[in-house]
Parts: structure tokens; C-alpha cells; sequence
């Protein structure tokens, strides 16, 4: 891989940011990377670890004079720190964001930019439970997708260049537009990790089943739940209050089926069950097939079942 930008700025260094930086390195993609946290303890470590050619004080003086400016920070916060860095862009500059929603990430973007900066959204589908500068890996975008937001405002040339680099890091890239992908994750990564952190919740509420039974006998697909439900909280929190209406459209339906599985278990109406199970084994077989079970079940590492 050759590099593809001069400059790159990567806004916000915990898990997403610190893995496209080992994976930018890995391929050579970028002349240099400059790093700017929010904390002086995560600049400390950042620089501690390498992790950025420099890390800067400020959000404005790591973005000055880069090609690719990448926002890696919560989506409740992209348009405050969009607007803290915008008058020290470069014109010509491409902006994006890995934000896991779209739309509202757009809405609160978009005002802080001039006409000259090409704001090209993207989210790259491949994460971890962990956070923070020293939990990235230069291979977790390997073989995962990364989608591109685009529309016919975006600039080809813009959008072309970061396609390049996504793929660069190692992913597959597709475009579309931001209300199909809030829908999408809604179905796919938002209200599923709604699920598990409620399973979660219902099985320490559980007093009769006691802590120690339910970390000893969480072998299987337990065990994945409580992975989820790990996850960092304040990008979850951001994640549901930024895509509201898809993720309670997704949860209508789901509660309506559970509903329909609960009366089928009251009602002994194995049929039901038979039915249901055996269609949604063939949508977990579909996937299989489809080469795209890189991370099940122990994330990333994990052979398909
Ligand atoms: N973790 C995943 O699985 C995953 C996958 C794809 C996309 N994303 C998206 O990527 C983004 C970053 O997620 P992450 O997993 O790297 O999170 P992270 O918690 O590891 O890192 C986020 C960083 O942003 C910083 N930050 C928070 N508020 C800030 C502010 N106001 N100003 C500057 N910095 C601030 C935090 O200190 C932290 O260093 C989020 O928008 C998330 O939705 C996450
Ligand atoms: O494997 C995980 O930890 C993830 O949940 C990653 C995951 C997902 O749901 O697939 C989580 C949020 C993102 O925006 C993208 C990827």
C-alpha cells in the first residue's frame, strides 16, 4: 500500500483511533499522524506508548495543515469538538468522523464547516468491548466493513481517497446514505447491544441466582452478552440518545416477537418455537456462507459455529 495522505489527524485516541493509527503505520498510508485527547493523562499515555507521530495540547493545532482530520470521540460530543477545531482546518482539507450513528452526527457537523472542507462521514464495522488509547490493534478493521455516508453534495474526489485508505486499513468499503445506515444498526449492532446489556441487568437482578453460579456456568451465549454489556458506556448512552427513532422502531418489533415466543411458550405451541428457531438458523447460516462470521463468537478471533 502506498500513502495516501501527508498528514492525517485523529481527534479523540482511544480504541478506533489507536487501531487506525497501527493500522495506518502497518500500510503506510499516511507521511505523518498527530494525535490530540482531551485528557493530559491520555496524551501522557498516547505518547508514552508511540501511539502518534505527535499528540498536541490542542485539538486545533493537531488538525493544522492535515489532508484527512478523523474524529474518533463519542457521538454526543462530534459537533462541539468539530466546532472547536473547524477554524483551524486546512482549506481543501477532508474531514470524517467513525461516529457508530449518522445522521444526527451530520446535523451537528456540518454547520461548524466551511464550504472548502469536504466532510466525508464513515463507520467502520469492527469494534471491541474495550476503550481507551492502549486497547487498539492494527488488524481490528481486517476483512470488516467500513461504510462510507454519501450523497450527491459529497466531492467524488473526497470520498474516492478515503474509500482508498478504509481499504488501506483493511476493510471492505460500501457507500450509503445516513437514514438506511441508522436503520441498519439499529437492527444489526444498536438494539442487540440494548439486548445484552438488559439480559445482563436481568441476571444480577436475579438474587436467587447467586454471582458466583452465573460467572461459573456463562460458558456460551452468556458469556457473549456480558462481553457486550461491557462495552463503554458513554458511547452506548450517545449511541441510543442519537438514534432514537430507528433504535425504538427496532425495539417495537422486537418486543412484539418476544411477546409472540412468550404466548407460544405459555400455550405450549412447540410449533411456534419449531418454526421460528428453524428460520432463524438459516439467517445465522446465510451469514456463514457469506464469509462474513469474522467475529463470532469470541469476537474477531473466533471460529464460525
Ligand atoms: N468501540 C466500538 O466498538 C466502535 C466501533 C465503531 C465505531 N465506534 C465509534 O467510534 C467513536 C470512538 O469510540 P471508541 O470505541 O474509540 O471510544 P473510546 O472511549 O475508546 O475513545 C473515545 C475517546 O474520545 C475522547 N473524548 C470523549 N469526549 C471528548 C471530548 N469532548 N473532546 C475530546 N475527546 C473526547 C475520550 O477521552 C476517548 O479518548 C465513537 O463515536 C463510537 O461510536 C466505536
Ligand atoms: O464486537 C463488538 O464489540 C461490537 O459490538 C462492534 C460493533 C458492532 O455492533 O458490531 C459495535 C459498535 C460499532 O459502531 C461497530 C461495531
Amino acid at each position: 500500500m502506498s500513502q495516501i495522505y501527508d498528514r492525517v489527524a485523529l481527534i479523540g485516541l482511544g480504541l478506533i483511533a489507536s487501531s487506525m493509527f497501527w493500522a495506518i503505520k502497518r500500510a503506510g498510508l499516511a507521511g505523518e499522524v498527530t494525535g490530540y485527547a482531551r485528557s493530559e493523562e491520555t496524551r501522557e499515555t498516547a505518547r508514552r506508548i508511540g501511539l502518534c507521530d505527535k499528540v498536541y495540547d490542542t485539538a486545533k493545532d493537531a488538525v493544522k495543515d492535515a489532508d484527512l482530520v478523523v474524529l474518533c470521540v463519542p457521538v454526543g460530543v462530534m459537533g462541539a469538538v468539530a466546532a472547536d477545531l473547524a477554524p483551524a482546518l486546512k482549506p481543501g482539507a477532508t474531514l470524517t468522523d467513525v461516529g457508530s450513528v449518522k445522521r444526527q452526527v451530520i446535523s451537528d457537523v456540518t454547520p461548524h464547516l466551511s464550504d472548502d472542507i469536504h466532510f466525508v462521514p464513515a463507520h467502520p464495522l469492527a469494534g471491541t468491548e474495550h476503550s481507551g488509547p492502549e486497547s487498539g490493534f492494527a488488524e481490528l478493521f481486517d476483512n470488516r466493513w467500513c461504510l462510507l455516508i454519501t450523497d450527491d453534495t459529497t466531492d467524488r474526489k473526497a470520498a474516492d481517497d478515503l474509500a482508498a485508505f478504509w481499504r488501506g486499513l483493511g476493510s471492505m468499503v460500501e457507500e450509503m446514505d445516513a437514514d438506511h445506515h441508522d436503520l441498519v444498526l439499529a437492527v444489526t449492532s444498536h438494539t442487540p447491544h440494548l439486548i445484552a446489556y438488559t439480559m445482563v441487568g436481568v441476571a444480577d437482578d436475579l438474587r436467587r441466582v447467586s454471582e458466583s453460579e452465573v460467572i461459573k456456568y456463562s460458558a456460551s451465549g452468556f458469556r457473549d452478552f456480558t462481553r457486550i454489556a461491557a462495552s463503554d458506556p458513554t458511547m452506548w448512552r450517545d449511541v441510543f440518545l442519537n438514534n432514537k427513532d430507528a433504535t425504538l422502531e427496532i425495539l417495537g418489533r422486537f418486543t412484539e416477537e418476544l411477546f409472540a415466543l412468550q404466548r407460544a411458550i405459555r400455550r405450549g405451541d412447540g410449533d411456534h418455537l419449531h418454526a421460528y428457531f428453524t428460520r432463524t438458523r438459516a439467517i445465522r447460516r446465510g451469514i456463514i456462507e457469506a464469509g462474513q462470521d469474522t467475529d463470532a463468537p469470541d469476537f474477531g478471533r473466533g471460529k464460525a459455529q
